[in-house]
């Protein structure tokens, strides 16, 4: 488990981190999304024991991580910049990254050759493109089987194809071997199909931070049609967090599971009524109410 406590980082007296507290538990693969410059990268490199923050924890399993090799033998990361030696190839960073994670999977290594084909392991990483760089850094990280993974943008420059390939390695190793996976992005769409858990970066805070589960049981949306045109006066502790309405159809966002909010709208005999899910952005644009629109930017 990964645990953020209340940290504050500053950069020439400018509150990168402010109060940052989030959870990542162990065998989630958690989507950390914000806007530019809300301070993704910053925490990450955090959790990467890269920064040591002015106040406040950050802990893996309990250990602090800045300056604790222990724990840094059980993380791999890529980072949004990625490092490597001056003209080292991928096999070169293998060789290397063999002598530091003591779990490092040489038989995987010659496995995942036949899924990253395009990337020459010979061939210095500089001078490969940005999207076989990627490859290059998601191959050696995959070999390092870490306990906790920590992904800054990783899909930025892969192909859809590549994309795909490399989340559902990850989604086995999440199986698996109950590896954390922690991955930041911009977007919550490219989140919604791998991410249990999501965290909402805004100025240096985590807003928001559910579980899809949670989420999924918590909000519903209703397509209603009755009668009348009008909708019927519903009771005011049945919680509708929105209404539109398109012709006769009516949509509520409601607050509740499925299973309670139609039997509670049963009772006024609608002539038609679904309930469908909620994609991961409307629930958080229901959820926040519109109160932040810095964060409706972030999740539209
Ligand atoms: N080394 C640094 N020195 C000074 N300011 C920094 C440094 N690193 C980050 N910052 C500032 O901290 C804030 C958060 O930056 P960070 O890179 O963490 O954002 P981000 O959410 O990753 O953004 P992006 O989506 O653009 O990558 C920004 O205002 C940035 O200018």
């Amino acid at each position: 488990m990964i645990q953020v406590k209340d940290v504050v980082k500053t950069f020439d007296g400018f509150r990168a981190l402010d109060g940052l507290t989030m959870t990542v538990p162990s065998g989630s693969i958690y989507g950390l999304v914000g806007p530019n410059g809300a301070g993704k990268s910053t925490i990450l490199r955090h959790i990467n024991g890269v920064y040591r923050q002015d106040s406040g924890e950050v802990l893996v399993d309990g250990a602090p991580v800045y300056e604790n090799p222990a724990v840094k033998a059980r993380l791999a990361s890529i980072p949004d910049e990625l490092y490597y030696f001056l003209s080292a190839s991928t096999r070169d960073m293998m060789r290397f990254f063999r002598g530091f994670y003591p779990r490092f999977d040489q038989a995987r290594y010659q496995a995942l050759k036949d899924v990253f084909t395009t990337v020459d392991e010979r061939q210095s990483i500089r001078r490969l493109s940005k999207g076989m760089q990627k490859q290059s850094a998601f191959w050696l990280a995959l070999c390092c089987r870490p306990d906790v993974l920590v992904l800054d943008e990783p899909v930025d420059g892969l192909d859809p194809v590549m994309r795909r390939q490399v989340w559902s390695l990850l989604m086995g190793d999440v199986a698996e071997h109950g590896t954390t996976v922690l991955v930041s992005s911009h977007n919550l769409r490219e989140l919604e199909d791998v991410c249990d858990h999501v965290g909402i970066l805004s100025r240096g805070k985590v807003l928001i931070e559910r579980s899809l589960s949670d989420l999924q049981e918590n909000v519903v949306k209703m397509q209603v049609v009755f009668q009348e045109k009008q909708l019927p006066q519903l009771p005011a502790d049945l919680e509708i967090l929105n209404i539109s309405q398109v012709g006769r159809i009516h949509t509520l966002i409601v607050r509740g599971n499925a299973t309670e909010v139609t039997n509670r709208l049963a009772a006024y005999a609608p002539i038609l009524m679904e309930a469908l899910p909620l994609t991961l952005e409307e629930i958080f644009i229901y959820e926040l109410g519109g109160e932040d629109y810095a964060v409706r930017d972030i999740v539209l």
